[in-house]
């Protein structure tokens, strides 16, 4: 079994560069589908979800030519195939988006329904409802969701909760459709700012992108472009929280400041200094007194579900109590067993966790459920006494590019083991 082995009691010092964004990587690869010439995808991080999204597309017929670890050229004009079977999707959540992608494309798409991280029921009627309102019919049989459309033509959709995949997925839908598409109460995330991008540069016409509502006029006949991904805010974010978590003196740079102003707030205010540049933030604790603070995750702008799992561990050795409710994800708690064997005092009621700040946490072997999860307690492992073994190692790899090598170079101590 593959573990990541922690030596706690370094603080991180120094410079450290972000990767682009997976959330946004593994949407606007699929979107490569419903391009009409090839697409250069720069900036993509190295991660597992990437890799295999890659090769799906190859599978699916697409040419795929690798000029770095981070870029990309996709040329989709070859690809013929609209069925993604079970065997395909199953490692990831993302493949939903070869729904959005082969409806625009091909009118029709069967693909099963996705994996991805176990935090809690994740269902898809909203991306369902998103591909009605645009005039497919939606079946789903054997595990696999069948959409078919004679004439997929665009419309309007008011989605009843705001989802990212969701949006993402009827943008996608509404790419190729010749009529407008407005869709409302949508996600604001910037990763569904960055695919609208991506589509704009194929030649669909976006509005409202990053705003509650998205107005698309697509095209039947696409183009291809070189995309730029955006720098993936949460893995910015698991950075800053380790570095307040070690206190430490960190920059992270190739951000967006603006999209982490959620996480620069609450470190703040629990006595953390945070100083923005234009693509850097510098998160020092200058032997602040550092004391506990209350996060409630909500839709971007709010505190991102995907940082809720960090910022705990951060909490646990913080003065005072803190609380922690997860609104997004009914299941995002599993890391709290964990942390408690390191010694952390958590107690969780429903939705919310309450931590009381203890001195220090003690090294243990400990196991990620789900990638968040994996990045909690490897920095709980950096702020212990002792060795943590993290496993679930392959969770932190679907969104982390060489999370160890990056943090060693910070001056943590992290190993990778076979056991
Ligand atoms: C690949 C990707 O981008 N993953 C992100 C995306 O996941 P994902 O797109 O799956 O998350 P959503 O924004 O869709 O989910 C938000 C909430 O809506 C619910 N829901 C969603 C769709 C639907 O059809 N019906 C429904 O009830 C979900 O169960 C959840 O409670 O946004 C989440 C919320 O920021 C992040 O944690 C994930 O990292
Ligand atoms: C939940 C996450 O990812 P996914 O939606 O890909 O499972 C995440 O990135 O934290």
């Amino acid at each position: 079994m593959e573990k990541f082995l922690v030596r706690g009691g370094k603080k991180l010092v120094g410079k450290i560069k972000i990767s682009g964004a997976k959330n946004a990587a593994v949407a606007i690869l699929p979107a490569t589908l419903i391009a009409g010439a090839p697409c250069k995808i720069e900036n993509l991080p190295n991660i597992s979800d990437v890799k295999i999204l890659t090769e799906m597309l190859q599978k699916l017929g697409a040419k795929v030519t690798v000029h770095d670890a981070n870029t990309i050229t996709v040329d989709p004009r070859g690809a013929t195939s609209y069925h993604a079977p079970y065997e395909l999707v199953k490692k990831f959540r993302a493949s939903y988006y070869l729904m959005g992608a082969f409806l625009s494309r091909y009118k029709k798409a069967k693909v099963a329904l996705p994996g991805g991280c176990k935090i809690g029921p994740r269902p898809i009627d909203q991306h369902l409802k998103g591909f009605e309102a645009l005039g497919a019919q939606v079946n789903i049989d054997s595990g696999e969701v069948e959409l078919n459309s004679s004439e997929i033509c665009g419309g309007h959709v008011y989605m009843d909760i705001v989802s990212v995949g969701a949006t993402i997925n009827t943008m996608l839908a509404a790419a190729c459709c010749e009529n407008v598409t407005t869709i409302e109460n949508v996600a604001k995330e910037p990763e569904i700012v960055d695919v609208a991008n991506f589509l704009s540069a194929l030649g669909v016409s976006v509005r409202g992108a990053g705003t509650d509502v998205i107005r698309i006029q697509g095209k039947t006949k696409l183009g291809g472009c070189t995309h730029s991904v955006i720098p993936d805010r949460i893995e910015a974010g698991t950075y800053m929280v380790a570095a307040a978590a070690t206190r430490g003196d960190v920059t992270i740079t190739d951000v967006i400041p603006k999209h982490l102003d959620p996480i620069t707030a609450k470190l703040r205010e629990s006595g953390v200094t945070v100083e923005e540049g234009d693509d850097f933030i510098r998160v020092r604790c200058n032997g602040n007194k550092i004391k506990g603070t209350d996060i409630k995750t909500f839709p971007y702008p709010g505190y991102p579900t995907d940082l809720q799992q960090p910022m705990m561990s951060y909490l646990t050795c913080t003065d005072g109590a803190s609380t922690v409710t997860e609104n997004i994800f009914e299941n995002r708690f599993q890391h709290v067993d964990e942390l408690a064997r390191m010694g952390a005092d958590i107690y969780v009621e429903g939705r919310m966790a309450v931590i009381k700040g203890v001195k220090s946490l003690k090294g243990a072997e400990v196991k990620a459920t789900d990638l968040r999860a994996g990045s909690a307690l490897i920095i709980a492992g950096m702020m212990a006494d002792g060795e943590t073994k993290v496993s679930g190692v392959e969770h932190i790899k679907r969104g982390y590019e060489s999370i160890d090598k990056k943090l060693n170079s910070l001056g943590a101590d992290i190993s990778f083991v076979t056991e």
